[in-house]
Formats: C-alpha cells, sequence, structure tokens
C-alpha cells in the first residue's frame, strides 16, 4: 500500500495555510492537516475553508481533543472535517464517546499519542477502543528537546494491527525510516510549510516515502557536531528571537566581521593587564571563541601579536568587552573579533585575573562552554546546557523567516501576510 503523506499546517494565517496546501499538493502531498494552531485561530472557519478549497481531498481536523469528545467530532464533522484527532491520553469515557460521534458524522478517529505517558501501552487500548488511526506523535516542543518518533513506532508497530501514523519533525531521511518502521501515514509540518519552496519539499518526502530504500541514512554526529551545524546556518537574530530577546550582548560590535559560531573560553583581566588574554589561547581548543572582559576600554588588551598566536590555534573567534590595537594589521589577519573599542596603547602583562571563571561580557553571564556566536548584528550567548535545545528552535526561526521571503518575494508586504493588525494586542 502507497504511504499518505499528510502535510500539517500549523499556522496561524488561513489564506497563507491554503496557498502553502496547494503547493504542497502540487508536490505530492495526500491529506491536508488543519493543525492546531489554525484551528485556534480560526476555529472551524479554518475547516469549512479548506473543504471548499479542496473537495476532493481527505481533510483532518488536529482538534487534539481531551474533553468532550462527542462535541468537538460533531462540530469538525460538521464543518467538513474526514478525520477528526483527539489526544490518545484523553480519559476513555471521551474516546469512546468521541467513537459514537465519529459514526454517527461518517468521520473517522485518529488517537494521537503525544505525551502519553506509556504509549506502548496505551496504543493497544487504543485499538482495542476501535479508533481509526493512532499518531505515534512527538511534538514540537519535544523535538526541541531531541526527541524523534521513530524508535517509538518500530517498537509500537508490531504489536497492533490499527493503522499507524507518524509525526514528529519528520524530513525526507527520517520519513523513509517511518516508512520502512510500518507507518501508514507520515504526517508533515515545518519541513514542508517552512519551506521557500513547498512543492520541491512535499516533492522530496513523496520520493522518499515511495522509495524508502534507496534513501541514504545519513548519520547525525554527535550533539556538539549538530549544535555547531546549525548554529552556523542561522543568525544571531534568528538566536535572539528563540531566545525570547535573550543572549544578546550590549555595545559589542564586529571589528573584524566573519561569523563566528564556537564554545567560550572565558578571560577576567584587569585594566590593560593583557597576560590572561593571551594565555587564554593557549588554554583554548581549536574552534572555540575567546570572551574577554576587561574593565578599561582605554587600554587595549588584544592586538596583532595576540590575533596571530590565535590564528595559529584555529580560535575560531575573539569577543572583547574593553579595547582591541594594531587594527590595521589584526583587519588584514581576518580573525573574526568583536569589541566595545579601539585605542593604540597597551597595558601591561601582569597576570591578575582568571582563564575560564564565570564572567559578564556585554551584560552577559559567560560561562565556559557556551555557545557563542557572532555574525553582523552583533553576539549572543547561548548557555551550554540550552544550546541543543535553543539551536532547534533558531533554526525553526530560521525557516520560517526563509518562507516569509519567499512569500514578501511574490509581491506581498509583511503586515499583510501576518496579518499584523489582526495581531495587535487589544
Ligand atoms: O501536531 C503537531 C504539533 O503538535 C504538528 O502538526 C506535527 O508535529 C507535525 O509537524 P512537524 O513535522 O513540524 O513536527
Amino acid at each position: 500500500m502507497t504511504p499518505i503523506i499528510q502535510v500539517a499546517l500549523d499556522l496561524l494565517e488561513l489564506d497563507r495555510a491554503v496557498e502553502i496546501a496547494k503547493e504542497a499538493i502540487a508536490g505530492g502531498a495526500d491529506w491536508i492537516e488543519i493543525g492546531t494552531p489554525l484551528i485556534k485561530s480560526e476555529g472551524m472557519d479554518a475547516i469549512r475553508t479548506m473543504r471548499k478549497a479542496f473537495p476532493e481531498r481527505t481533510i483532518l481536523a488536529d482538534m487534539k481533543t481531551v474533553d468532550t469528545g462527542a462535541l468537538e467530532v460533531e462540530m469538525a464533522a460538521k464543518a467538513g472535517a474526514d478525520v477528526v484527532i483527539v489526544l490518545g491520553s484523553a480519559d476513555d469515557s471521551t474516546l469512546l464517546d468521541a467513537l459514537r460521534s465519529a459514526h454517527k458524522y461518517g468521520v473517522r478517529l485518529m488517537a494521537d499519542l503525544i505525551s502519553a505517558p506509556d504509549p506502548v501501552k496505551r496504543v493497544v487500548e487504543l485499538e482495542a477502543l476501535g479508533v481509526d488511526y493512532v499518531n505515534v506523535h512527538v511534538g514540537i516542543d519535544q523535538q526541541m528537546m531531541g526527541k524523534d518518533p521513530i524508535s517509538l513506532l518500530r517498537e509500537i508497530s508490531h504489536r497492533v494491527n490499527v493503522q499507524l501514523a507518524v509525526a514528529g519533525g519528520l524530513d525526507a531521511n527520517t520519513a523513509a525510516q517511518a516508512v520502512k518502521a510500518g507507518a501508514r501515514v507520515v504526517i508533515v509540518g515545518g519541513n514542508i510549510t517552512h519551506s521557500d519552496n513547498v512543492t520541491e519539499a512535499a516533492r522530496k518526502i513523496r520520493q522518499s516515502v515511495d522509495c524508502p530504500d534507496a534513501v541514504e541514512i545519513c548519520s547525525v554526529g554527535t550533539v556538539d557536531q549538530e549544535i555547531r551545524k546549525i548554529l552556523k546556518e542561522v543568525s544571531t537574530s534568528n538566536i535572539s528571537d528563540a531566545m525570547h530577546r535573550k543572549g544578546a550582548m550590549k555595545g559589542i560590535h564586529p571589528l573584524v566581521g566573519g561569523k563566528i559560531v564556537g564554545t567560550a573560553v572565558t578571560v577576567q583581566t584587569f585594566p590593560g593587564d593583557w597576560a590572561k588574554p593571551v594565555e587564554a589561547i593557549d588554554v583554548a581548543k581549536e574552534g572555540d571563541v575567546i570572551v574577554i572582559y576587561n574593565e578599561n576600554k582605554d587600554i587595549a588588551c588584544w592586538g596583532g601579536l595576540a590575533t596571530w598566536s590565535a590564528l595559529n590555534k584555529g580560535i575560531a573567534g575573539v569577543v572583547i568587552e574593553g579595547a582591541v590595537r594594531d587594527i590595521d594589521e589584526v583587519k588584514n589577519l581576518g580573525l573574526p573579533i568583536y569589541t566595545s573599542n579601539t585605542v593604540p596603547n597597551a597595558g601591561d602583562p601582569k597576570g591578575f585575573g582568571e582563564i575560564n571563571a564565570e564572567i559578564t561580557c556585554g551584560g552577559q553571564t559567560v560561562k565556559p562552554g557556551d555557545y557563542i556566536v557572532g555574525d553582523e548584528s552583533g553576539v549572543v550567548v547561548i548557555p551550554a546546557e540550552r544550546a541543543y535545545e535553543l539551536a532547534r528552535r533558531a533554526k525553526e526561526v530560521y525557516k520560517n523567516e526563509k518562507r516569509l521571503f519567499d512569500e514578501i518575494k511574490r509581491g506581498g508586504t509583511l503586515s499583510e501576510i501576518m496579518e499584523l493588525k489582526k495581531w495587535e494586542k487589544h
């Protein structure tokens, strides 16, 4: 049986959703899912509009119902849904009444395993209750913490006969794995809808689910490698958005531009004392970023010779709250340097201060090992303990903006496309 591709429209704006659905269908998507955010934004009209725009297509309403199952199924069915999604973790009484309503109105029921406490046990119970599909689902927030649905799908698929759907950040690679693991319905949201070429993105998923054996399974590498890979793709602005405007250094600007991505080696030093900054070069590993706090902006703690040494060591960049000198030479050397000031005079190597202690630089706390990203907009600090999650969230911001750029290029304006007026605070 050919697997079904379900495109999940987790947007807020209905017009955009209709357009994206058209493009996804052109690329090979089969079913259209009206995502929970769209239902919350537009109500049942989202279903009515999609039904009208796509009279022949299977339409799913991701109601994520947790109570009043019959009522919510009735609402979605009357608005034009073919399949209604309810939470698998809802009480059996809700699921049973949702099923009665589904039978009455001639729609199918998909139970979503998202956040179910014991999904392996629950899927057997859901099958016994009589749902039409079970969705093995890792939610968007859970994906940001590194979870994916494939291993759970493998664990579940040989235990039940109910038709399985799968969702959770699937791309062409994981969609192929999902089909091989027994998924009948492959649900893809962001990797289609946030693409600047939705049709092409859907086509890639189509190819991989139709010929899963032809898809080369690429290994992701270590967590650190994955974090660095993502941070190289996204901008400091994307990261700042993902961090809810936290993390950006104040008063630190590119002196020698060029993107930096790396883990911090921190230096706390005293006015004009350049011993610890220079010694930090020996402590740092290739790909690290030296982050220096030097109280005084009028005596340089970094210059041309330090820059040469840092290049020899493979340092990714230097961030300094304080001053840099030898600017002509430093600019020729090309090592990215972000600083708050430039002056000609240096101090002395007295040796006060600390290497790899927690510091404040540009108003941000920086711990050794935190991820530092710099580009033409400035520098952001990502706490090491949240680096994977924030990198993933920044990537989502990046993908979403790519799609918005594409829509603006077609002739819209940002406020029209995002329906800004509607979303102003009242
Ligand atoms: O229901 C959802 C989130 O709760 C999404 O629609 C589902 O996870 C598919 O989107 P993505 O592929 O971006 O994970």
